[in-house]
């Protein structure tokens, strides 16, 4: 049923002309029956042909009408689906983002989608089965009331078993389901730990065996559970209508003497109607998976849009002036299964100036990318509150103030492409950048892209540096970015990028571990388990 709500969601105008549309071609198609069976009786008049040939082009025209409207509208669904799916991941707060996990977020975007895909590549086809069958059911009743009640009685019971061994094999799609949020999980470990796996046989063995291959037969015992039971109700489904040719050809001449003249004409349009009947009983796995589907994709985008931030229309994208940022009793928690284990950031009161250069540093886990993602906006305070200039962020203005700031966080990503906001174009800036940054040897850019990204973590760093030197925000956050570099180039940061960033009037805040070279920022905040220890000007 999803699924219909799924397309009538995206058009209900368009639903109701492809139902029109299949209506009437299920009705042509049923005319054509009760035609044939008259042409039978009467030894096929030639002054049925007319209609004949005008019923089967009706037919035909309605149906192609029905199904190319469904088409665009069950492709266009999906389309909405996946970007709505990603504007929304987009939209959701980052801390909802990390705890969902990026499995979760992979299984929906990719399985259920693709799954969704599947059924509405076949609804067009479904849905003009459906027409042929109530078509047909219309043009039984015409034949004879009572032995369309029977048949109706008949036909009910048949849906409410079949349904019954649905509802089974919908559990067990919903089981194999979880299965995959678990596997993509495992996937992940299968790329991202490769280099693990290779180096240690027993990690290798234990995790191919413990975790890869349960989850992976799990999913594999639901899956066959499900289209077993599938295949039963297949099954059910032509022994039942075989029953109900049976009871046709058998049974109601005994219980309704008169109907006996009409039953060729009913056993007739039964056998035209098992194709469609089949062709429907055979999608059923399909639709119930899809189903599974939809309600995963629905939750998800619910869960998703209810913690939605406020998207809101940035004013002015590159700010430039700005002077004093402040953090006034700001805390933020992790919240975790385990309460013991749960951090907490804070309170927190800091206060920053423009043009400063300034270390942020501290032990392992003492809350420094925390305090790092709460200045730079990408989590919203528990409580307490940030100012810009006096004006406090909220998340009607919280996009705006991101656009401050340009960070390279430990686990940065890459872009490829190239923007720039200079009169120069990312071409020209960015090769004068590489030169700088020494890596005109390795990368070239061209039409805003550059050459590689496969390059050494340190390399990578650079470039990183690059598009954040390019985003020319007056902001600029580097988390342990000096890590990965030589001594020579690590050197060059502290001494001369992050100066040169000073000179240009920019914010540098800086995460370090590297106390040889503390001395170079203005001021030193040191945070111990999730507070201020102490904040010095140097
Ligand atoms: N996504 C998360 N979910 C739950 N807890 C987290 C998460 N990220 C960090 N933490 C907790 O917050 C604490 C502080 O983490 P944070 O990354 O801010 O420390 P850090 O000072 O940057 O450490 P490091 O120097 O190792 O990078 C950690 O001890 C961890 O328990």
């Amino acid at each position: 049923m999803s699924i219909i709500w799924l397309l009538l969601k995206a058009s209900w105008i368009n639903v109701m002309v492809a139902t029109l549309a299949g209506a009437i071609s299920g009705g042509c198609s049923a005319w054509l029956i009760a035609l044939i069976n008259t042409a039978i009786a009467q030894n096929a008049p030639l002054s049925l042909l007319p209609l004949f040939v005008g019923l089967a082009i009706v037919a035909l025209v309605t149906s192609s009408l029905s199904q190319f409207v469904l088409i665009d509208l069950a492709q266009d669904a999906v389309y909405r689906l996946r970007l709505q799916l990603s504007q929304r991941i987009m939209a959701a707060p980052l801390q909802h983002l990390e705890q969902l996990g990026p499995n979760q977020l992979l299984a929906v975007l990719t399985d259920d989608v693709q799954s969704i895909s599947n059924i509405v590549f076949v609804i067009p086809f479904i849905c003009i089965d459906i027409a042929v069958v109530l078509g047909c059911l219309v043009y039984l009743g015409w034949l004879s009331g009572w032995v369309f009640l029977a048949v109706l009685v008949f036909l009910l019971g048949a849906i409410a078993l079949v349904q019954l061994l649905l509802s089974h094999v919908y559990r067990y799609i919903k089981l194999a389901r979880k299965e995959i949020d678990r596997l993509f999980q495992h996937f992940r470990t299968l790329t991202d730990g490769i280099k693990e796996l290779k180096l240690n046989s027993q990690r290798k063995q234990s995790f191919f065996d413990e975790d890869l291959t349960v989850s992976t037969a799990a999913s594999r015992r639901y899956q066959k559970t499900a289209l077993k039971l599938a295949a039963v109700t297949s099954g059910g489904g032509q022994i039942l209508f075989f029953t109900l040719v049976g009871l046709l050809l058998f049974g109601i001449p005994q219980m309704i003497p008169s109907a006996q003249a009409v039953l060729p004409s009913y056993i007739l349009t039964l056998t035209f109607l098992m194709g469609p009947i089949q062709k429907l009983i055979e999608q059923l796995p399909s639709l119930t998976t899809a189903n599974v589907a939809i309600q995963k994709v629905t939750t998800m985008g619910l869960d998703l849009a209810e913690s939605a931030e406020i998207s809101t229309v940035v004013p002015h994208p590159h700010p430039q002036r700005w002077y004093r940022l402040t953090l006034e009793q700001v805390t933020h928690a992790y919240h975790t299964d385990s309460a013991d284990h749960a951090f907490t950031l804070g309170p927190i009161d800091l206060a920053l100036k423009a043009g400063e250069i300034v270390f942020i540093v501290g032990g392992n886990g003492s809350g420094k990318s925390t305090l790092a993602k709460l200045i730079t906006g990408l989590y919203m305070p528990d409580a307490g509150e940030l100012r810009l200039d006096g004006q406090p962020i909220t998340e009607a203005n919280l996009e705006w103030y991101r656009q401050h700031f340009s960070a390279i966080f430990s686990d940065f990503f890459l872009f490829d492409r190239l923007l720039s906001h200079d009169t120069l174009t990312p071409d020209q800036q960015a090769q004068r950048y590489l030169e700088k940054l020494e890596l005109d040897q390795k990368v070239s850019v061209q039409d805003g892209r550059l050459s590689t990204i496969a390059l050494s973590q340190g390399q990578r760093k650079r470039l990183a540096l690059l598009t954040a030197y390019l985003d020319d925000r007056p902001i600029y956050l580097f988390d342990e970015w000096a890590a990965d570099q030589d001594p020579i180039f690590r050197d060059i940061f502290y001494h001369q990028l992050l100066q040169e960033l000073k000179q240009r009037g920019k914010t540098v805040l800086v995460i370090s571990h590297d106390d040889h070279y503390f001395h170079v920022g203005d001021r030193l905040i040191k945070l111990d388990q999730g507070r201020v220890e102490s904040d010095k000007w140097q």
